[in-house]
């Protein structure tokens, strides 16, 4: 069975230049990989290029065996990705944004699926408002449970702590780990070391120099000691 996610020397950045050293990773069913690094060393370039928004420029990438491409169906049948902060539909409610994410994807009882998720993420009360009217922090609640609104094999998330206050952070530890021991694979970039050792397998350092493979323990003391 081929890996989620493989990574071989894959060169990521924008035109010729490559913005970090080439990483290499693989990333199985039932695991968690982090990206870590310090602001600006690559880690949501190389999201981009796993997830086929960039072309990699040298090494290569493969999603459930295949080669990258957003453009197909199957590709996007089978990955969910939260990578934006304003990826909403300003006109529709909370509510309805979920709604039609899980109803797009073909969610049968999404009406239930809904609710589940506007409690799960603490949305219930806003349930009726616009993304506007929301706090920043409830608009990437909003945004996150997007993500978990539609069938997936994979999980994209760049640095889904963002805004999220403590409880939310440890709510969102635990529905990874779930996401992890249902079987899914979990790819995230993060700063925060608590999300690393709670919920990742393997965690990859992004930088110029040559990108290492880190247990998660390890990766979460970096953070802390380098100050990621
Ligand atoms: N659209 C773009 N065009 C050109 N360069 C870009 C673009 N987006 C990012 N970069 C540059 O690429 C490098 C890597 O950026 P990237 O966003 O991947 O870093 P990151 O590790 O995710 O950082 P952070 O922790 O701050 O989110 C940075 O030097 C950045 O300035």
């Amino acid at each position: 069975m081929a890996p989620v996610v493989h990574a071989r020397d894959l060169q990521v950045g924008y035109g010729e230049a490559p913005v970090c050293a080439p990483v290499t990773f693989t990333l199985e069913e039932g695991a968690a990989v982090a990206l870590v690094g310090a602001n600006g060393s690559g880690k949501s370039t190389v999201l981009k290029t796993v997830l086929g928004l960039l072309d990699p420029l040298g090494g290569d990438v493969q999603v459930l065996g295949r080669p990258v491409d957003e453009r197909e169906t199957s590709f996007r049948r089978e990955v969910s990705s939260v990578l934006d902060d304003d990826a909403y539909f300003p006109a529709l409610t909370v509510a309805e944004h979920l709604y039609l994410t899980a109803r797009g994807h073909g969610v049968l009882g999404a009406k239930a699926e809904v609710a589940a998720l506007l409690e799960e993420f603490g949305l219930a009360d806003h349930a009726r408002a616009t993304p506007v009217s929301l706090s920043s922090g409830q608009r990437r609640r909003l945004l996150l449970a997007a993500g978990f609104a539609r069938p997936r094999s994979l999980l994209v998330l760049d640095e889904p702590e963002q805004r999220l206050d403590q409880r939310m952070r440890a709510r969102l530890a635990d529905l990874l780990r779930a996401e992890r021991d249902a079987g899914g694979a979990v790819l995230i970039a993060t700063h925060d070391p608590d999300l690393v050792a709670a919920v990742c397998t393997r965690a990859v350092h992004v930088s110029d120099e040559a990108s290492l493979v880190l247990e998660p323990a390890e990766a979460a003391d970096r953070i802390a000691r380098v100050a990621l």
